[in-house]
């Protein structure tokens, strides 16, 4: 596995009351380890995804208020209890979709409340406490989603994964690669297509990453290489993290998801979404009800990776052009008419000239 787990993603240094996280907005090309003591660093390190993926972000969220919260200085309840809110209340603002992020924080209000008849050093203790749990339930529920995985899949197969839900996207392991790290342990020889996943890359810069780290067969295509692939046979299954999970099922995640899920239908390739039980939000009773992050403009117009974007050696396939089936095809237009399914009479008339 290579030395990929020893990479921490996130975790709390109360020594120096710091949020400490591997910023993934350097990789692939540094690892960056970043010591976060504000709200406002807090904060911003999640929107601009320096940690990111639906249990990570809420993993951090648990332990920057449980770090923000051990330099304040106030012996009464209502005094620590009004700071806790307004931080939670922040760290709330970063990001919208990522349910993770405020199941985590009411998590943690909820054992605060429970111990507020305590006092200061209680208070800042349990906040430690259930900061701690929250990661070490999720990499527990990430090994469980790998075993539940790999049970789906069997050695040798390709697979397809978009955006990055790894190791980087959670406390440990992963959730949509957990079954292919758990495969690697045991010899199952999968081969990855990894997309790149415009417009923030975490495809190519991350999943690529990771995979080749944990010395996994991995391929790195462009979004639009996942139907060739597909159509090749080169894809058996398909394994994609998630954000929010609808009470209905519907599941957001990375755009460009639900691309994937249709190209795998036409195909008739299975669609996994994996994903610990904390991603579902049953207060949405359809992914109607889920707000979608929209995010700065300049991440599609601007050429904001203009260093490397993948680890050097990566395999990449790019197949300058791909066959869309003719069942796919409305119309055929050309300078003799318009040709309507089934095309071949008019093709063929149209070039034996027989009219
Ligand atoms: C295991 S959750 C991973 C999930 O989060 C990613 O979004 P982002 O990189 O913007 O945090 C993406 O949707 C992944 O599937």
């Amino acid at each position: 596995m290579g030395n990929l787990f020893t990479m921490l993603t996130v975790w709390a240094d109360y020594g120096q009351n710091a949020l400490v996280i591997l910023d993934q907005t350097c990789l692939p090309n540094r690892e960056v380890y970043l010591a976060l003591k504000t709200a406002e660093e807090i904060w911003e390190a999640i929107y601009s995804l320096k940690v990111r993926g639906a249990p990570a972000i809420g993993v951090a969220a648990a332990y920057g208020v449980a770090v923000l919260m051990q330099g304040v200085e106030v012996t009464d309840f209502e005094s620590f209890y009004r700071e806790f809110v307004k931080v939670k209340k922040y760290l709330e603002s970063s990001r919208p979709t990522a349910v993770n992020l405020f199941m985590a924080l009411d998590r943690m209000e909820a054992r605060l409340l429970r111990h507020r008849g305590e006092g200061v050093k209680d208070w800042k203790r349990v906040l430690r406490e259930e900061a701690e749990a929250i990661r070490e339930e999720d990499a527990a529920a990430c090994k469980r989603i790998g075993e539940w995985g790999v049970s789906l899949l069997r050695p040798g197969m390709g697979l397809l994964t978009h955006c990055n839900a790894g190791h980087l996207a959670v406390s440990e392991y992963g959730t949509a690669l957990a079954p292919v790290y758990l495969g690697q342990e045991r010899g199952y020889a999968f081969s990855v297509f990894a997309d790149e996943t415009r417009p923030l890359l975490q495809g190519a810069r991350l999943t690529a990453y990771e995979l080749q780290k944990a010395g996994v067969d991995v391929t790195l295509i462009c979004d639009n290489m996942a139907s060739t692939v597909m159509k090749q046979g080169r894809v058996q299954a398909v394994l994609v993290g998630c954000d929010r999970v609808a009470a209905n099922g519907d599941t957001a995640n990375k755009i460009g998801t639900s691309g994937v899920a249709v190209l795998a239908k036409y195909y008739g390739i299975p669609f996994y979404v994996l994903g610990p039980t904390s991603t579902i939000d049953m207060g949405c009773p359809t992914g109607e009800q889920i707000e979608i992050e929209e995010r700065a403009r300049e991440e599609v117009t601007e050429k904001w990776y203009a260093r490397r974007m993948a680890p050097e050696g990566v395999k990449v396939y790019n197949p300058a052009f791909d066959v869309t089936s003719a069942d796919l095809i409305t119309a055929i237009i050309t300078e003799r008419g318009i040709a309507y399914p089934p095309f071949g009479g008019t093709l063929r008339m149209w070039k034996e000239k027989t009219f």
